[in-house]
């Protein structure tokens, strides 16, 4: 009997190289601060630093992005099951390749690679969380991933001494280097939230727990009117501050990462968090005004936290 021929695998016709650089160029377009911090890296980390962003970039694009009108949990299955051919060694593209190759120098869990499609998945899923639970799982699942794919990259010991500030008492500080990952993904997610409530509530959807509006006595009929009031302003001043929590919990991690990563981490951290003092200059209007940190403030920024990262 003709037997047809099995789809063979062709890998990606590509050098590491090309591969590495499209990453690269990815990385220099969607998130200056962060590419700005990498430079700093050594070439093996910076390059899977590169590799896992755009990973990540295209994960949240196929809810977030143009094509999001066509994703449903069918191409989400197949991203995933593209994710498994990734870490099997049989890349679908340039982009893909560049990851596999990563886990070569960097043997990283495939689990919170997982956990990230979860998170789309919840995406697809809901346009409500009722309560702050289960807007932290959420929240884990498509920023504390990060947290812990970025760690197995950037490393970090809180027991070594190398990495020990004198005055510091690594036995005292709270948690594991792996939560407080989680804690600067989770911060960052609580922060684009805040940022973003105005332009999600035109989407239909809705972040904040419905358990807090309750609390403050706000509606969703007032959230779809964007309605600035007292009621609203403390709602959110109890929002930024769980953001903040998140924000000093991580705090505590930068400083036992390995000593290269420390400045683009710590750069990162400070520039984001700004967001949540810009909500407030902006009297919590996040409804007719973007919140964001200025080009110049970046950069006045960026020696402010090398000096931190470094002593
Ligand atoms: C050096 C460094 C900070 C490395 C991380 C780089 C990296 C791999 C980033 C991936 C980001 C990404 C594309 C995630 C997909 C989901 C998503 C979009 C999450 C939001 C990011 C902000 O993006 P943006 O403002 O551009 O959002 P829009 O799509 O435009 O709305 C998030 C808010 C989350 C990003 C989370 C992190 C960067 C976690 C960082 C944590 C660490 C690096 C761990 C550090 C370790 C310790 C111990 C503190
Ligand atoms: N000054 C701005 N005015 C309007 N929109 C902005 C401004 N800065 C950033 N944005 C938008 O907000 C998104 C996220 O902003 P973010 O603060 O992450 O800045 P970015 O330019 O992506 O640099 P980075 O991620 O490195 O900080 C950007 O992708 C961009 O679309
Ligand atoms: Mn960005």
């Amino acid at each position: 009997m003709l037997q047809l021929p099995r789809a063979e695998y062709v890998p990606p016709l590509v050098s590491l190289d090309e591969a590495y650089e499209l990453c690269r160029q990815v990385t220099a377009t969607y998130a200056k601060t962060f590419y700005l911090g990498t430079l700093l890296m050594p070439p093996a980390k910076r390059r899977a630093i590169w590799a896992i962003y755009v990973w990540c970039r295209r994960t949240d694009e196929l809810v977030d992005g143009p094509q999001a009108a066509t994703t449903t949990l069918a191409t989400l299955d197949e991203w995933e099951a593209r994710l498994e051919d990734i870490f099997s060694g049989r890349p679908h593209d340039a982009m893909d390749l560049a990851l596999t190759a990563t886990l070569e120098h960097y043997p990283l869990n495939i689990q919170p690679f997982r956990d990230m499609i979860a998170g789309q998945r919840m995406d697809l899923r809901r346009s409500r969380y009722e309560t702050f639970a289960e807007l932290e799982l959420y929240c884990y699942r498509v920023a504390g991933t990060v947290g812990l794919m970025s760690l197995e990259v950037m490393g970090g010991d809180p027991y070594s001494d190398r990495l020990c500030a004198p005055w510091v008492d690594p036995y005292q500080a709270k948690g594991t280097l792996k939560d407080q990952a989680i804690a600067l993904g989770i911060a960052n997610q609580l922060t684009n939230i805040l940022r973003d409530v105005g332009e999600d509530m035109r989407r239909g959807r809705i972040y904040l727990p419905l358990e807090d509006l309750a609390a403050f006595n706000y509606t969703e009929e007032d959230l779809q009117r964007g309605v600035i009031d007292d009621r609203w302003r403390a709602l959110m001043r109890f929002q930024i501050q769980r953001a903040r929590q998140f924000y000093r919990e991580a705090e505590v991690g930068v400083a036992y990462l390995e000593r290269d990563a420390r400045w683009p981490v710590w750069s990162a951290l400070m520039l984001y968090r700004q967001i949540l003092d810009v909500i407030e200059a902006n009297d919590y209007d996040v409804f007719n005004r973007r919140a964001f940190v200025s080009d110049w403030r970046k950069l006045l920024f960026i020696p402010v936290s090398w000096l931190k990262a470094s002593f």
